[in-house]
């Protein structure tokens, strides 16, 4: 690979270095200009502690050069086979894009006392830009100036109406394209209790397309491991905010690493060097020119860059309050910004730091000629305000009008994206490929949850506490016994019920960010889901119902005990899905853990045990719930028509005669399990919409 042109940021006395900016050949877009042999050397081993990492560290002594380490990093990155893959260039253009959102509805009283709604604001407004293949671009600006959004709304994941133009090699955002495109949130969304390897390995599994083996994915993930110096934590958990793992710098090159994974051919990130030191920032940096180099198209929003990052832009977009002050070449900046009567205090002033002055409105120095027409013009020079609209209308004036230009300027795009239309909407694994591996993924990460201490204690607590409470009680003690069967109705109605409502808001940002890539469909994430409960849903309330059956001095017969136990069961999967389906209607925690204690209670009372006489205008409530049907079924096998019980001294009475069971009335079990079936499908299916109706399509 050919080193970058030298180049000089005016501006600054210091003469610097930037890329090139000139679209590369196209040998070099696909990734395989000077390829180096299969023999060539890899640096050294990288590590994640940042110590001898020469794949990313430079040795920047002379803060004139772009770091060769850049061209080790992207000799490197196509040595791995992962980045041979032929790439297709994406070519993104973005005019005049503006975002409005909708606020909280504020009333506020006008002079004739009518409420007057302020209920919009404009985050975005009239941005444009133009990335070619092979170039990395920045996005600057205060914090909430936008950048977020702005990148969001490029990725393709901006929920709302965004007016404006965003094309993508002449095209509209398309399933294609999203599988094209990686993208890095702020936030870290990766599972805390897989390893850096299992994170890297599954998302390669499920992102990587079908014609590679197991093996060859595998060896991709561990590749990019390599890439991204992660070597020496490759067997560490990732971490979160209640679990140590990994480091930041190395969650945030581990989130990188999954977008890399499919080899993409826009990636966007957003602050990925926020909170890390500035060794790791340049670390990363330069791993994204390294991409950007090997023919990819990056954007990435940062918030301070030093000015060795800076050299590294290509292209920068300079925000204000949502509105750009500046968008095009990274080492023009200077020039444009002196050329409108706007120059650093001081000549080696970091460029980043001027930009980020200026879009907040802070002018350090205006020249004398300059001032004149600027005091004619503008009352208030001190004024940030007249600062930043002076800016923005600078911008109008001299760069939108070029930029416009060139930005329509070629329409080669649209013809060489348009042959790529047909694979639209083909999945890159099959649904069973991606079923196991989400079933695999999510054994792993819930393993520590299913298999508490805390959960086996709690419900082992129970079993041996009701068995001792009901210890062999007497089967002529009905009220005891058939109080027994409606405790396990109802303590096996709460338990998954609650369990279950945390299951989809929890994982919704990792659902989100995962189906924006296109990486699964939503039913097969949904089954491996299920299935993946399955296991210890059910363990559970087995070993329960066998310590509290028999210790409890319920029928001994051992089909009575095994009917007994399939009842529950089912039960459980039945109040399993009102729960999944409370969570993922509402998504709130908090919100369904309130609803779903409401229903149980209300479940309880209708149940059939404490109130036998219900008042017939609100009877019909106990047919929505699953523990009477599953009360009225153990009831119904614990007791045969023809059975007897000692109701007195010497007095033998029918169980049916008994009040309880009589009034619970015992025929037509196949409907209470018909509708128990019903609930156990009907749960499901309003789970399954809810969360398909919550999701990116
Ligand atoms: N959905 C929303 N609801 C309310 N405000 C929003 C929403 N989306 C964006 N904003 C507002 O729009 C502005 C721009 O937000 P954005 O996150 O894009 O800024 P930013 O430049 O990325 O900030 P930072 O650097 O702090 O991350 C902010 O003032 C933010 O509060």
């Amino acid at each position: 690979m050919m080193p970058p042109e030298q180049e000089t940021i005016p501006g600054s006395t210091n003469s610097t270095t930037t890329s090139a900016t000139t679209t590369p050949s196209p040998n070099f877009l696909l990734g395989n200009v000077n390829r180096p042999s299969e023999t060539g050397s890899v640096h050294a081993e990288p590590s994640c502690d940042g110590g001898t990492d020469s794949l990313f560290l430079g040795h920047h002594d002379d803060h004139n050069q772009v770091p060769a380490d850049h061209h080790n990093y992207s000799a490197a990155a196509v040595r791995s086979s992962i980045f041979r893959e032929s790439l297709r260039p994406v070519t993104l253009k973005f005019e005049d894009v503006a975002y409005t959102i909708n606020l909280k509805p504020r009333t506020e009283m006008n002079c004739f006392s009518q409420p007057v709604l302020k209920s919009t604001r404009d985050v975005l407004s009239g941005v444009s830009g133009l990335v070619r293949p092979g170039e990395l671009m920045a996005m600057l600006g205060p914090s909430g100036s936008g950048k977020t959004t702005l990148l969001t709304a490029l990725a393709g994941r901006l929920p709302g109406k965004i007016s404006g133009n965003i094309s993508y090699n002449g095209q509209p955002f398309s399933s294609s394209m999203k599988r094209k495109t990686g993208f890095v949130s702020q936030d870290d969304v990766l599972y805390p209790h897989l390893t850096v390897l299992e994170t890297l390995t599954y998302a390669a599994l499920l992102r990587l397309p079908k014609k590679l083996t197991t093996e060859e994915k595998v060896e991709q993930a561990e590749s990019v491991i390599v890439e991204l110096g992660l070597t020496r934590c490759r067997n560490s958990v990732v971490g979160g905010p209640l679990l140590r793992g990994v480091s930041g710098g190395e969650r945030k090159r581990v989130s990188i690493g999954q977008e890399m994974l499919v080899n993409p051919s826009l990636l966007l990130l957003d602050e990925p060097t926020s909170g890390l030191d500035s060794t790791t920032a340049q670390r990363i940096i330069a791993t994204l020119w390294g991409l950007a180099r090997g023919g990819r198209t990056v954007i990435t929003t940062i918030h301070q860059p030093s000015s060795r990052l800076y050299r590294m832009f290509d292209k920068v977009v300079v925000l204000s309050e949502g509105s750009p002050i500046y968008s095009g070449q990274a080492g023009r900046v200077m020039d444009y910004f002196g050329s409108i009567g706007y120059a650093p205090g001081f000549s080696f002033m970091n460029p980043a730091d001027f930009l980020l002055d200026l879009a907040n409105g802070i002018a350090t120095d205006i020249k004398q000629d300059d001032q004149q027409e600027f005091h004619g013009r503008l009352d208030h020079l001190d004024d940030q305000n007249s600062i930043k609209q002076h800016l923005v209308s600078s911008y109008k004036k001299n760069i939108y009008p070029a930029l416009k230009a060139e930005i329509h300027g070629n329409h080669t795009d649209s013809v060489r994206n348009s042959s790529s239309r047909g694979s639209e909407n083909e999945w890159i694994t099959s649904w069973w490929e991606q079923f196991k591996v989400l079933l695999s993924r999510g054994l792993k990460e819930r393993k520590h949850e299913s298999y508490s201490g805390l959960r086996i204690f709690q419900v082992m607590s129970v079993a041996i506490l009701s068995g001792l409470l009901w210890w062999h009680s007497d089967p002529s003690n009905i009220q005891d016994q058939i109080g027994l069967l409606f405790f396990f109705s109802i303590f096996w109605g709460f338990f998954p019920l609650f369990n279950a409502i945390f299951a989809f808001p929890q994982e919704r940002p990792m659902l989100i960010k995962e189906r924006s890539s296109g990486m699964y469909r939503l039913s097969s994430y949904y089954f491996a889901r299920m299935a993946g409960d399955l296991p210890m849903e059910l363990v559970l309330p087995t070993i329960f119902v066998t310590v509290t059956y028999w210790t409890g001095g319920l029928k001994p017969s051992f089909v009575t005990f095994v009917l007994t136990l399939l009842i529950i069961l089912y039960n459980v999967l039945v109040s399993q899905g009102l729960g999944l389906a409370m969570g993922a209607i509402l998504m709130d925690v908090k919100q369904a853990t309130t609803l779903a204690s409401v229903t149980m209670l209300v479940f309880l009372l209708v149940g059939g045990y404490y109130i036998q006489k219900i008042p017939a205008f609100i009877a019909w409530l106990k047919y929505a719930s699953f523990s009477h049907y599953c009360y009225k079924l153990l009831v119904g096998v614990q007791y045969s028509d023809n059975e007897f019980y000692e109701c007195g001294i010497g007095m033998n009475c029918r169980v049916m005669d008994f009040p309880a069971i009589k009034c619970l009335g015992l025929d037509g079990k196949w409907w209470d399990v018909a509708a128990l079936t019903l609930m156990f499908v009907g749960y499901r299916l309003f789970a399954y919409v809810a969360l398909r109706m919550g999701q990116p399509h």
